[in-house]
């Protein structure tokens, strides 16, 4: 049964912790990178407590959500703010590292394998380090250099690889419904998007519709639902363990028949190695087909930033098989490594279209490359 879920009778689990005791990380079953990690200074710097990524349980109770529309008395941080004090982990131990390498040495042979081994650590993946570094010795080895130059550098070479990637999510307004699908791994920040990107594209004017495609979870439904009323959006709902192909027909059906702007569509989290789930998705995105030839018009893969160089290897599976069209980091907030959507964009090419540095409705914004790379390394916004 279809059902609209915009009533008032959706706050049960609102409020609740995901229980962070079911939990493990994420990466544990899952195929890694041979990225090289170190051990001794840069481990301690870095912390090495990353890669312990949230995959959510299947009873996992409703995580909270934030209320999605600010209130005139909660005081507004700009974007700025909100982005460099969600990237202060990485940033502080970066700042950190260059300082403590930079200060009276000279930029020799062993400072740049040190600063290699320092952009590692914080996972902007080999090549990006060893290109940085390829770039900072030009005319400046055997000199001395200051930590400010050296982070100057970092923004810039940074800025250059990310340029690229950072495209906005287009919405045609000659697909109607413009359809996104959002994909991910369990826990990577799905549904807390979709709620973000709801108000935002309410906040356009367009009219939004939601599709709770993760029938696997009760709580996911019932996390979407909230979303809808917060942002006053029709969410489209089956019931638990529904079959998510036919949520997907159901929810091009009534997102047609209303005229809608935008359809969301929720999924499962799936861990990119289970090929029936992989299959399933596959499933949904053929019913969607159904519905309009040209969709999905886009396919976000949702990337927790936590989860390190595993990231690499779900943008690889996820591609192939949903074929992914831009990519959503979240929880950038969360690491000291969050060098990783610098590989991510490397390694992909991908466009990065949102990034998440937390969990309120304006936590979520359009991703800029020379912002991100500049508060990244710990400099002001230029
Ligand atoms: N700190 C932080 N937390 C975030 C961010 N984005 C999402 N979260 C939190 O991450 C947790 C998981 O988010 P969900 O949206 O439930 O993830 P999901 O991918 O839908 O999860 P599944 O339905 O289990 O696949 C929630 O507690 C969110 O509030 C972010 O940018 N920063």
């Amino acid at each position: 049964m279809v059902r609209f879920g915009r009533a008032g009778c959706l706050h049960r689990g609102q409020g609740t912790l995901k229980n962070a005791a079911k939990v493990k990380p994420c990466g544990d079953d899952l195929p890694m990178t041979d990225e090289p990690k170190k051990t001794g200074f840069f481990k301690r710097l870095f912390g090495g407590q990353d890669g312990a990524a949230e995959p959510a349980v299947a009873d996992a109770p409703v995580a909270p959500i934030p209320s999605a529309i600010p209130t005139p008395d909660q005081p507004k941080k700009k974007w700025w703010q909100r982005l460099k004090d969600g990237l202060s982990r990485t940033s502080s131990n970066l700042g950190r590292g260059v300082t403590e390498l930079f200060t009276k040495r000279k930029l020799d042979t062993d400072t740049l394998e040190e600063l290699e081994d320092l952009l590692i650590q914080a996972d902007l993946g080999v090549d990006t380090a060893a290109r940085i570094t390829a770039e900072l010795s030009k005319g400046r080895f055997g000199k001395d250099i200051a930590p400010e130059e050296v982070r100057a550098v970092l923004a810039e070479e940074i800025e250059k690889t990310l340029t690229p990637v950072a495209k906005p999510l287009v919405i045609d307004p000659a697909a109607r419904p413009f359809v996104v699908l959002v994909v991910g791994v369990n826990g990577a920040g799905k549904t807390t998007t979709i709620g973000k990107l709801a108000a935002k594209f309410r906040a356009e004017g367009r009219q939004v519709m939601l599709a709770a495609g993760d029938t696997f979870r009760a709580a996911a439904i019932e996390q979407l639902k909230i979303w809808g009323e917060r942002t006053g959006v029709p969410v489209i709902a089956r019931e638990q363990g529904a079959d998510a192909a036919g949520l997907a027909f159901d929810a091009m059906k009534a997102a047609k028949d209303a005229g809608t702007d935008v359809l969301i569509m929720d999924t499962a989290g799936r861990l990119q190695n289970k090929t029936e789930l992989m299959a399933e998705l596959e499933k949904v995105i053929r019913v969607i087909r159904k519905g309009d030839p040209a969709g999905p018009h886009a396919v976000l893969l949702v990337l927790d930033a936590t989860t390190g160089q595993n990231a690499v290897s779900q943008v690889e599976v996820f591609g192939r098989t949903a074929g992914v069209t831009g990519l959503v980091m979240t929880k950038l907030d969360g690491t000291a490594r969050g060098g990783i959507l610098v590989s991510v964009a490397a390694k992909s090419g991908l466009p990065v279209h949102f990034i998440g540095v937390g969990e309120g409705v304006d936590d979520l914004e359009p991703f800029a490359a020379r912002d991100f790379a500049r508060a990244l390394v710990g400099l002001d916004e230029g």
